[in-house]
């Protein structure tokens, strides 16, 4: 018996004879955090793939943990063995998203949410809002070329908000819009503060501006039903949702979900897009290739008299090479975290139950096996797909990103609408990078943008 249960569970070895990875594991308490934090952790990790391997162990963040830099060990962690570990996030941030938030779950509820966030944010769906898309970029555009100095950063982050909401509740009425704008922006100061309840602080600011998010939720959601709307967007399918058995979500999944989107949407596709207008400005013979090819595009759409169409943001053969070369250059999601719920055995090791799992993507990507000259930033490389499971920019298995679609969508059209009619310089130190806590170019690129001018030929 001992002998079938070990066949039928080939992860699973008898504790006194497992090892665990090698690696340090720090001071007593503080583990490595201090070196995590006080240096790139790009540096971090590569210095101690260098010195053990792909698969290491550390202690960060209070918690032990194994690294694993490989492309097979991030599969068996998020697909091929994804049932032996759960995701897992600091409660101070789950509390502040929402526990009900998908992100945070595993088996059923998680695939029911996901199935309905996925839903949502089809191409079948998303296609339809690909002209709000554009006035949403047309009207950010518009507001970053009156000559000032912009924090490039921050403006994404309004217009990768304002996409969100749009993927969230369709067309929303600019008070609720406002009001969600206000507070969502009280939580995200808070979000990667020092959590405590002493009142005045950024965290405790954050508590009760995301308890206002529930109540403006609540009014969105009642003035929807008052108006017996059936509409297609997420939040239409979140409420529209019944099982066999009758039983409906609750206004808590609802809103904890709607903020989990919104979470998810914003820094990640902000940072990318920061990251991209940074690439071609230091480029500028491939800003003129990505122009020549959106200007075909822009032409033929009566210099921007007509919305662009689906099939024309599918066919920016550069401009999505860019994009993916962005993506893996500035890997922003260097790594995700998940726990191992059962003493796991991967490659002889032992992984103790409760110990964190850190599948590190930026490593993979920037592997000079699968990516020569991995810190060169070159398009072309995307002409041959990349090898099987080593571009992971939205992550793998089941919880992998369920806005990839838009998030490409969103990003096509902002360049599409930039490069036509706009120019722009970046302003000051051009190089460095923050961590907020996704890298960003050094004060969130400042920089500075005019329209072009007209050619009346
Ligand atoms: C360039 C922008 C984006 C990047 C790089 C990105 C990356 C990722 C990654 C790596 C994950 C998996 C995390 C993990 O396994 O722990 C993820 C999950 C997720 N993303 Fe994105 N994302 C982006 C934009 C978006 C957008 C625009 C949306 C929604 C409108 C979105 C919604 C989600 C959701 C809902 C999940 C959780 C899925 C689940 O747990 O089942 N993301 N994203």
């Amino acid at each position: 018996y001992p002998l079938l249960k070990k066949m039928r569970r080939p992860w699973r070895i008898p504790k006194q004879r497992a090892k665990l990875p090698p690696g340090s594991m720090g001071w007593p308490f503080v583990g490595e955090t201090l070196q995590l934090y006080t240096q790139d952790p790009n540096v971090f990790f590569v210095t101690r793939q260098k010195r053990y391997g792909e698969v290491f162990k550390s202690h960060i963040l209070g918690c032990p943990c194994v690294m694993l830099a490989s492309t097979e060990g991030a599969r068996f962690v998020l697909v091929t063995h994804a049932q032996l570990f759960k995701p897992t996030y600091p409660k101070s941030k789950e509390k502040m998203i929402g526990p009900s938030a998908l992100f945070f779950h595993q088996g059923n509820y998680h695939n029911l949410i996901r199935k309905l966030v996925q839903s949502s944010l089809s191409p079948d769906t998303i296609r339809k809002l690909i002209p709000s898309i554009e006035s949403v970029a047309i009207s950010a555009l518009e507001s970053w070329s009156s000559g000032h100095i912009i924090n490039t950063f921050h403006e994404m982050k309004k217009f990768s908000f304002d996409v969100g909401i749009l993927s969230i509740f369709g067309h929303l009425n600019s008070n609720f819009r406002q009001m969600l704008n206000n507070n969502y922006h009280i939580v995200d100061k808070g979000y990667n503060s020092f959590p405590t309840k002493i009142p005045g602080t950024a965290y405790h600011k954050a508590v009760s501006a995301r308890k206002r998010l529930n109540q403006i939720l609540s009014e969105i959601i009642c003035e929807r039903k008052e108006k017996g709307l059936l509409e297609k967007d997420f939040l239409g399918n979140l409420l529209n949702f019944k099982n066999e058995k009758g039983e409906i979500l609750t206004e808590d999944q609802i809103a904890d979900n709607i903020i989990g989107v919104l979470f998810a949407a914003q820094d990640t596709t902000a940072s990318v897009l920061t990251w991209i207008l940074k690439y071609l400005h230091d480029d500028q013979k491939l800003l003129e290739a990505v122009k020549a090819e959106q200007m075909a595009i822009y032409e033929a759409n009566g210099r921007g008299e007509k919305p662009l169409t689906w099939a024309q943001t599918r066919n920016m053969p550069l401009t999505y090479r860019v994009i993916l070369e962005s993506l893996r250059m500035a890997s922003i999601i260097s790594f995700t975290f998940r726990e191992a719920i059962v003493d796991v055995e991967y490659h002889g090791y032992l992984i103790p139950k409760g110990w964190k799992v850190l599948p590190l993507f930026r490593n993979i990507h920037h592997n000079p096996e699968f990516f020569p000259n991995p810190r060169i930033f070159d398009p072309s490389r995307f002409e041959v797909a990349p090898k099987p499971n080593t571009f992971m920019p939205f992550g793998n298995g089941v919880h992998a990103c369920a806005g990839n679609e838009i998030a490409k969508l969103e990003m096509l059209v902002l360049i599409h609408h930039q490069v036509t009619r706009f120019r722009w310089e970046v302003v000051g130190s051009q190089n460095g990078i923050q961590y907020g806590p996704f890298p960003v170019p050094h004060q969130g690129l400042p920089a500075r943008f005019w329209k072009e001018p007209v050619n009346l030929e």
